[in-house]
Order: structure tokens, then sequence, then C-alpha cells
């Protein structure tokens, strides 16, 4: 029986088109399922480079092109075009198989050909070209073929590079995009999702290779699937995996495994991949947590989408860490009262007058968690010996003898008056389970690790037993944007040598991502595990324009701009759900807010779902995990990002001083990394010295 599968670079341009075009590529292919190879009226090409290379008609306008392997019945659909340009573009293009992964090689030799005596004459007058770095044993190695080595020998621009894309097979682009970037080319055979020794393929069997390439050709399980397919055009990560994040997603761990990379790389959905992989398993209840509750509301939508029977859909709870806490707690205690932050720092502080000292009472509210709950001290002892290291003063001995005995005071109050915090919810939920040996969860998939704190990974530990496939853990601690920097071993994670970097960016324009990965330049940032997080060779393989930076003298003037480049966004044809505004300061988003309501412009939350189609305004903080097509940063001057509150004066402690400046480097990191095609940055008054600095810019 004939079998159809769909190139990505095809499917995507199909989505663009009218629904009714869209129907009738589907019946037509549809069609392949009962049909015999004679009867599909697949038309040879004259003067074709590939004879494996047909065109089908769609309707009077519209013809596709398939590739039909002389063997086997595997057809893969690689383009829709008008009539003339199908015959023109199934002329010129080669179908190989390629030496490294053995995927479907697509190139156009002739565009390659011209291409190459165009740099030619650039090449020999230039002295550095872009791959001397790289030998040419390695390119082979990466699957180089000789036509596409000679071509890459002359490049001495990446611009060179980037207009190859358009003739050049897409898996050797890659390669030489990664090369490009920085990437060892280890990093570009791991990326590739090759096995560590070399397999050798069949160069004939193309059948084969197209079965090979699940990351670029979406296999049609029959003309309903194909039908429906077409009807709803759908975010393509529910069917295409970068091989890698196919690897990461499908692989058996001996323990705790994790994958890492920069913003935008698809951990998100690496971790959904995962948990479905492990629902369909069915060995066990999965939990898919993550930080916040606005983040696991939207992992569960995106879940739903992937889940494709009820079965499935009961194996896999979508909560937040928090939730998980207040659920175990619950079924044991029943449900706890949680004191108010502001209720909390009362007692703080009146117990602090108690014992005489003058410390603050937000001071002692974060020593409480970020060193006693964070190390679980619970002695005197205890609290002389715990690492204060980036808690922003140094105690004398003396000191710490005075605060241990406030903490003291605290726990037998909050003990006294049955109340409790998230953390304490949290720790209690851990010890409940560390008691026990029925753990709820067979398998834990965790995003947006980087925040968790040390109590947070206690209780993910407590809930899934030691094994096989029990924890997955994404993140990257380039986006950490809270207090906590736990290691995972110190809290009974070992993840070994079961970590994954993903690199290449699928939101954000290369122009956004250059801007903001330029603020991080110099900054040295752990990775969770005992060593230094990277972030080379995180690339973007999409253009746009460069984020547009913009100075006022007044907040006023700053709000007034902003209003008039969401018009234009939204006169553009940007739809307002669409457009983002963050900014450090409640405060300043509800002035933004407020103007916009004002002048007419529908505005919403950052929550995911109840908006309506309205322009999504929150925190920097409130950003995370969330993407917008644009995006505006507000508030960017040097009094607001960072806010003085937020960083230790590095009089009072250096090392603190430099990690909060670290922190609030990464807020804003993450804020103008959430745009998809368009960054916006302002400021009122002097600009925010994290912005980058390589060019002059108007400031008042
Ligand atoms: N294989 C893929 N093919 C197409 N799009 C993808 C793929 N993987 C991820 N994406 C898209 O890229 C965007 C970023 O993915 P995702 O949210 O998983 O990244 P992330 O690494 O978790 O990002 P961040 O850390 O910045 O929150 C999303 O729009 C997602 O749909």
């Amino acid at each position: 029986m004939a079998r159809l599968g769909i190139h990505i670079e095809c499917l995507k341009e199909v989505f663009r088109m009218d629904a009714p075009i869209r129907m009738r590529i589907g019946e037509v292919f549809g069609k392949f399922e009962q049909a015999t190879y004679a009867s599909l009226h697949l038309e040879k090409v004259n003067n074709a480079r590939d004879d494996r290379l047909r065109t089908v008609r769609v309707d009077i306008f519209w013809r596709g092109v398939v590739l039909a392997p002389k063997g086997g019945d595997n057809y893969t659909l690689l383009k829709v075009l008008p009539h003339d340009d199908a015959y023109r573009w199934a002329e010129r293009h080669k179908v190989e198989v390629n030496a490294a992964n053995g995927c479907i090689d697509i190139w156009d030799p002739a565009a390659l050909h011209d291409a190459l005596g165009e740099i030619e004459d650039e090449a020999r007058e230039t002295v550095r070209h872009l791959f001397d770095h790289v030998s040419d044993s390695d390119l082979v190695r990466l699957g180089i073929t000789k036509e596409t080595l000679a071509f890459a020998r002359e490049l001495t621009r990446v611009e060179q590079l980037e207009t190859a894309k358009a003739f050049l097979s897409a898996t050797q682009w890659d390669v030489l995009f990664g090369l490009a970037a920085g990437m060892t080319p280890e990093e570009v055979w791991s990326d590739l999702g090759c096995r560590a020794e070399p397999e050798p393929f069949d160069p004939e069997d193309l059948s084969s290779a197209v079965m090979r390439t699940s990351d670029r050709v979406l296999l049609v399980d029959g003309p309903a699937d194909l039908m429906k397919i077409f009807r709803e055009p759908f975010a393509l990560w529910r069917v295409y995996l970068h091989p890698l994040q196919y690897q990461v997603a499908h692989a058996s761990y001996r323990g705790p495994a994790r994958v890492t990379g920069g913003p935008g790389t698809g951990k998100t959905v690496a971790a959904l991949h995962r948990a479905k992989h492990l629902a369909v398993q069915n060995e066990g209840p999965v939990l898919l947590t993550t930080f916040t509750s606005a983040l696991a509301s939207s992992l569960g939508h995106d879940m739903a989408l992937l889940l494709e029977t009820p079965e499935q859909a009961q194996r896999v709870s979508v909560l937040n860490v928090d939730q998980v806490a207040h659920r175990v707690f619950t079924e044991r205690h029943g449900r706890p009262t949680i004191l108010r932050k502001d209720e909390e720092l009362e007692i703080w502080k009146r117990l602090a007058i108690k014992r005489n000292s003058s410390l603050s009472e937000q001071f002692l509210y974060d020593e409480w968690r970020q060193v006693v709950l964070a190390q679980q001290v619970t002695s005197a002892g205890a609290y002389l010996q715990a690492k204060r290291s980036g808690r922003g003063r140094g105690l004398r001995a003396q000191q710490r003898v005075q605060v241990w005995e406030i903490v003291w005071d605290f726990q037998q109050e909050l003990r006294l008056i049955d109340r409790w915090t998230h953390e304490t919810v949290c720790v209690e939920a851990g010890k409940i389970l560390a008691e026990t040996s029925e753990k709820p969860y067979r398998h834990i998939v965790v995003d947006e690790a980087q925040d968790f704190s040390p109590m947070q990974w206690r209780l993910i530990r407590e809930a899934v037993a030691e094994g096989t496939d029990d924890l997955f853990v994404a993140g990257d601690t380039h986006q950490r944007i809270y207090h906590y920097h736990p290691s995972l071993r110190e809290v009974g994670i070992d993840i070994g040598g079961r970590s994954v970097r993903l690199t290449l960016n699928y939101r954000t324009t290369a122009e956004i991502l250059a801007w903001s990965l330029s603020m991080l330049h110099d900054v040295r940032i752990d990775d969770m595990n005992e060593a230094l997080e990277k972030i080379a060779g995180c690339r973007s393989h999409v253009h746009g324009e460069k984020p547009l930076e913009r100075g006022f003298p007044t907040p006023l003037d700053e709000r007034e701009a902003l209003v008039a480049q969401i018009r234009e966004w939204i006169e553009a044809g940007v739809e307002p759900r669409e457009i983002g505004v963050a900014a450090r300061s409640d405060i300043l988003t509800r002035d933004a807010r407020e103007l916009l309501e004002r002048e007419g412009v529908p505005v919403g939350t950052l929550a995911r779902t109840g908006q309506g189609n309205a322009v999504r305004i929150g925190t920097m903080h409130g950003m995370k995990g969330l993407e917008f097509r644009c995006v505006a940063v507000i508030g960017v001057g040097e009094n607001q990002v960072p806010p003085a509150r937020a960083v230790t004066p590095v009089t009072e402690d250096e090392n603190a001083h430099v990690r909060d400046l670290q922190r609030e480097r990464c807020v804003l990191f993450v804020s103008s990394t959430r745009a998809r095609e368009r960054l916006y940055v302002s400021w009122h008054g002097q600009p925010s010295a994290f912005l980058p600095m390589d060019q002059p810019r108007h400031t008042w």
C-alpha cells in the first residue's frame, strides 16, 4: 500500500494557502493510500536532474512535486507550486541520502554552481575564510558532499552562507551554520542526532532515507489524517522535532536526565514530548511540573494537544510545583492556612524587636528561606556553619546566634497559630513523601527548572522513586530570575552525564537573539551541576528587523510612544493578543496599562487564557516561558533596570552584588527573548547600563 509523507517546508507553505486549496490538496493526496504507482498520474519531468521527482495535478493552477523512489511505496510531497514553477523546481533539484545521518538531502546543483562562481573572486582576495578552522575530514564526516565542500571552502562571510540556504541541502546547511556559529564538529555531530560511530547508509535507498527523516517529513496515517492536518493547521512542533529534541525526549535514562539550552531552543517542547513518550510507555503516572501556575496552565493546554487518547491523558498530571506540595499536604493534614506576606513581615518585625535586633523584617524573611529552609538548618550549631554566600550582608557569630533565636521564635509561633507558608507546606510535603515507599508518580518531568528552590527540588526527589526514567529536567540558568542557586547534586539529584544542550532557537530572529545575548556577554553562570553553563552556538535561522531602542525625556513621553508603537503594529496586521508589554515594576506596568486603556487599546494580563484579543501586559518576571510576535520592554532606564532595591550595595557584600546584578540582567534577557519578530525597548532619562553597548544611542 502506498504511503505519503509531506516535507515540513511544503507543509509550512500549504498552511499559508487559503482553506479551499488546502482541502483540494488534501483530497488529491488522500488518494495515495489506495493508489498504485501506475494510477497516480505522476508525470515524468523532461530534463530532470533526478528522475525520481514527478509532478501531480492539484487543479488547473497548482501542481505538486513528489519524490517517488524507484523501490518501495513511499511518496513524499516536496512542493506545491503554480504549474510552471512546479516543473522548473522538479527539473532543477536532486535528492540524495545524507552520509552522516542517512536522511534525505534535497538541493539545487545549478544554483550552487552559479553561487560558487559569484563568490570565488572575493575568496581569492580574502585571507580568512569562514571554515579555515574546520578540516575537510570533519566536514565530510558531518555529511558535507564534495560539491558543498568546494562551495564551503570559498565562503568568507556568514551572509554568503545565509543566502545559500535557498539551494543547499537543509541538513548540510545546518551543519555549516552550526560550525559558523562557533559549535565544535563534535557538538554539530551530536546536534545532528547521529550515533557515536558513523553508520553506513545505502545511498540508493531513498525510501529508508525518507523514513529516517522524521524531523523533516511527516508520514501521514491515511486520508482522514491528511484532511485533518490540512483542515486545521497546527504548531509544527507537534509533529516535527529536531533530531536532538527527538532523541532527548525518547531516550531511556538510567537516572535523572536533563535538557538545557538558550531561550527558544525548544526545551519546553522536548519536555512535552518526553511526558507524552512516558505516557505512551505506560509504566505509571507521569507528572509534568513547572514553577508558576500560569506556566502550568500553558503546559496543560499544549499537553492536551499532544496526547492522542483519553488513556494517555489520564496518565499525565500537569501541576505547578506548589500545587503538588499542597495536594500531598492536604491529603494528610487538610488544607493549610497560608500566612500572607504582610502578616509574615509583621511577625518578623515584632520578633526582631523582642530580641533587640536591628535587622529588617525583609532581611529575616529572606534569610529564613534562602539559608535556613534551603539548607535544612534545624539547630543553632548548623546555622553557625551554614553557607551564606550571596546573602547580601555578613553576620558576625554573635549576630548569627541572635538571628537563630528569632528564627526559632518564628517557627514556634507558626506552629502555635497553625499557619503555613508555601515553603513550609513544601518541606512538610517532602517529609510526608520521604516516609512512604509508595510514591505518587512513576516519572516526573520538570520545566523551567532553573528557578526551583532547594525545598521544591527535595519534594520532587521524594515524589518519585529513584530509578530508570525517574526525572527529566528542562531549564536554562541564563533565565534564572529568582534568588536560589541550588546544585542538583546537593538536593539528591545526580544527572551524571545524562545532559543534552539544545542550540537552535526556533522563536526569535537572529537580530533579537544577538541583541539579547550581548547583554550576557561576560556573565559567568553556573549550570546547576557544579560547572559553568555555555550559551555558545545558540543561533537562529530566521532574520528580521533589528530591535528598536528609544529614549525619552519623561515617563509620559515614553508611555505615549508605546501607545504609538502598539498602534503601528496593529495597523500592520499584528493582532493585539500577539503583542506583549513588560516592565520591571508593577507601577510602570500599571501606568502603561492605564494609558493604553484610555487610548482605546484592548489590554489584558499575561495569563494565557481569558484575555480575549488584547495586548498582554505584565512584569518582566511574568514574561517567563511566554512568547509574542511583538514585544515592548519599557522603563529600561538606569534607575529602573536594575532597581536599586534589588541589588545589594557592593560595599555590603561584593559577591551578593555581582549575583544580584547577574540576576537582574537575566530578568531583562528573559523579557527581550520572548519576542518572535519585533522587539521594542524604551526608557526615560538615561538608559540602563545593561543595554548592549554596540551603538551610540540618543539619551536625555
Ligand atoms: N522542532 C521544532 N519545530 C518547530 N518549532 C519548534 C520546535 N521546537 C520548538 N519550537 C517552537 O519554538 C518556540 C520555543 O520553544 P520552547 O518554548 O520549547 O523553547 P524553550 O527552550 O523552552 O524556551 P524558553 O527557555 O525561552 O522559555 C515555540 O514557539 C515552539 O513552538
